[in-house]
């Protein structure tokens, strides 16, 4: 089971409420079906270990703890039963542990040998503090050891809502979570120490987790397969969107170029890198299919409008901070269809684009959020986002989620906060997690890519936050698949698989 929706704790816990008041399972019954979700991956997963220690918290995820001790003991494995707390008299996790046999240790006790397994059961989305005391040292003799573990719900110490760790946190080797992900399980450094995570079906149906309406998915193709565009039999070249790269000056004219040359992979009909006059030569020297036009002022930008109804722009990567940008940015973004004479669909800033802005963003913000403005896709990696949101960046009580979200809101733009955990944002407040990336991306000149992939994806009609996703998951995607010796040229090709795969019967 792994479905796209990801619950915070509070939506989970309301989840939780409509699916007992659904029936047909009550607290323990969706308590007792998770634990046997757990016991019966111990079993499938660790035929061969010689003793599973199951250490159970105070709440419901010791309650899950409780009936995974149980149903392995009746399974005839060595268990050793280890607890931090006591359960709340009368509650479900009190009705498990009265269910359950086995002696309980005190988790100061807890001890173990190399080769044995452990199930984290301590703490899960209740998790509201550091872990301290028996609860921390038990963390320490586990890695210690070296003991393989399976987490319930979340490696205990990790914070399911943002991902962080509180204090110290089990590195997991497998993490059983229940109906749904949680952002956690996606967002670094929760992605890495959860390990494998399975998705148990517990008997909460899809409805009840509709029925809460959540806004934040993991960036699956799921998510946004539908909107991707595929060009229509009778289509031309200027249908299928065009797409204006603005281009630095000589010494700095690559980044455009590899911006352009995604925006044409992703399926743009046309591209257009748009110079300075001076670095003219060394531009015409490199483009083949990729189309040059020289633009060196306001003016150029908007005969290039009214003459070639270009419909989605990339500004920034190699552009250079400078007021000629921003000149730039704010006459694309006023040039929204029903205003001005093109109808452009999108702006996606990266690098310099968004660095120009780091002191006076108010206009950008302003006109992105006029009726009809073109799309505004903002793509920062952490640098760039704490340039252009310095106080959200500083906050220590936000998740990234929280942080992208906030930056969205207030931009009236789609923001792309990079990184090995890539969150993409909307203003409406829908949000994705992205997790298919790897390390070889870490490359001078992917980022460019990226936008380049984002502006060829708006330029043939996909809204901003579907093309957003869809871009950063293609992105990752290809890169992934390439691996060692990538550098940032070889991703626009690499993408030609990855779009083939995503459009199936379309793709003929
Ligand atoms: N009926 C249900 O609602 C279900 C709940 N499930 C389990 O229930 C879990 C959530 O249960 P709870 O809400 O009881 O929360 P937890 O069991 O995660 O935490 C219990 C309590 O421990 C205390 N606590 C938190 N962090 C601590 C720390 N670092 N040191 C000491 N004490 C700490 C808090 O007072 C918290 O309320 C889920 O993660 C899941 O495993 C599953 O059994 C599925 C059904
Ligand atoms: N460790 C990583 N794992 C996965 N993706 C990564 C990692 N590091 C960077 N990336 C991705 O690589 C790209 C780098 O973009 P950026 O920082 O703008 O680089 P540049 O400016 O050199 O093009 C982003 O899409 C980012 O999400
Ligand atoms: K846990």
């Amino acid at each position: 089971m792994r479905t796209i929706e990801l619950l915070t704790s509070a939506e989970m816990a309301e989840v939780d409420r409509r699916a007992i008041a659904a029936g047909p399972f009550d607290g323990i019954g969706l308590m007792r079906n998770a634990g046997q979700a757990v016991a019966s991956l111990v079993l499938a997963r660790w035929p061969g270990a010689p003793r599973v220690h199951v250490l159970a918290g105070p709440g419901n995820n010791g309650g899950d703890g409780y009936v995974v001790a149980r149903l392995l003991h009746e399974s005839g494995v060595a268990v050793s039963l280890w607890a931090s707390g006591k359960p709340r008299t009368g509650s479900d996790a009190a009705l498990a542990a009265a269910e359950c046999p086995l002696p309980v240790h005190d988790l100061a006790a807890f001890d173990a040998e190399p080769g044995d397994l452990v199930v984290d059961a301590l703490y899960g989305a209740g998790l509201s503090k550091p872990l301290v005391g028996a609860d921390a040292r038990a963390v320490d003799k586990v890695a210690a050891l070296g003991l393989a573990v399976v987490a319930v719900d979340l490696p205990s110490g990790v914070s399911g809502d943002s991902g962080r760790v509180l204090g110290r946190a089990f590195k997991a080797n497998l993490t059983v979570t229940f109906a749904r992900r949680k952002p956690g399980h996606l967002l670094l450094p929760g992605r890495e120490l959860c390990g494998e995570v399975v998705v148990a079906d517990i008997g909460i149906a899809d409805a009840v987790v509709a029925s809460i309406g959540a806004g934040t998915f993991a960036n699956e193709p799921e998510l946004w397969r539908a909107a991707l565009p595929v060009p229509a039999i009778d289509t031309h070249k200027y249908r299928r969107g065009h797409v204006g790269v603005f281009s630095g000056g000589p010494a700095s004219t690559g980044a455009a170029r590899l911006s352009a040359l995604a925006a044409a992979r992703a399926g743009a009909g046309a591209v257009t890198v748009l110079s300075p006059g001076s670095a003219m030569q060394v531009n015409a020297a490199h483009l083949t299919a990729i189309m040059l036009r020289r633009t060196d002022d306001a003016s150029d930008l908007d005969a290039f409008l009214a003459d070639r109804r270009p419909s989605a722009f990339v500004l920034g990567p190699g552009f250079g901070v400078s007021e000629k940008l921003r000149d730039f940015a704010l006459v694309v973004m006023a040039s929204g269809e029903g205003e001005g004479p093109s109808g452009v669909e999108g702006l996606v800033l990266d690098a310099d684009g968004i660095t120009a802005f780091r002191d006076d963003s108010a206009p950008l913000f302003q006109a992105a959020g006029a009726a009809n403005a073109p799309a505004l896709v903002l793509t920062p990696h952490e640098g760039e986002f704490a340039r252009l949101f310095a106080d959200l960046a500083g906050d220590e009580t936000l998740s990234k989620l929280d942080k992208a979200r906030k930056a969205a809101s207030r931009a009236h733009g789609v923001i792309v906060y990079k990184g090995p955990d890539t969150v993409i944002a909307a203003p409406d407040g829908r949000a994705a997690i992205n997790a298919n990336g790897a390390p070889w991306l870490a490359t001078a000149g992917s980022g460019d890519v990226l936008g380049g992939i984002v502006a060829g994806l708006l330029a043939q009609g996909m809204p901003a936050f579907e093309a957003a996703c869809a871009a950063v998951w293609m992105h990752a995607e290809a890169g992934a698949r390439f691996g060692p010796g990538l550098i940032a040229e070889d991703l626009p090709q690499a993408l030609a698989p990855v779009l083939r795969e995503l459009l199936g019967d379309h793709a003929r």
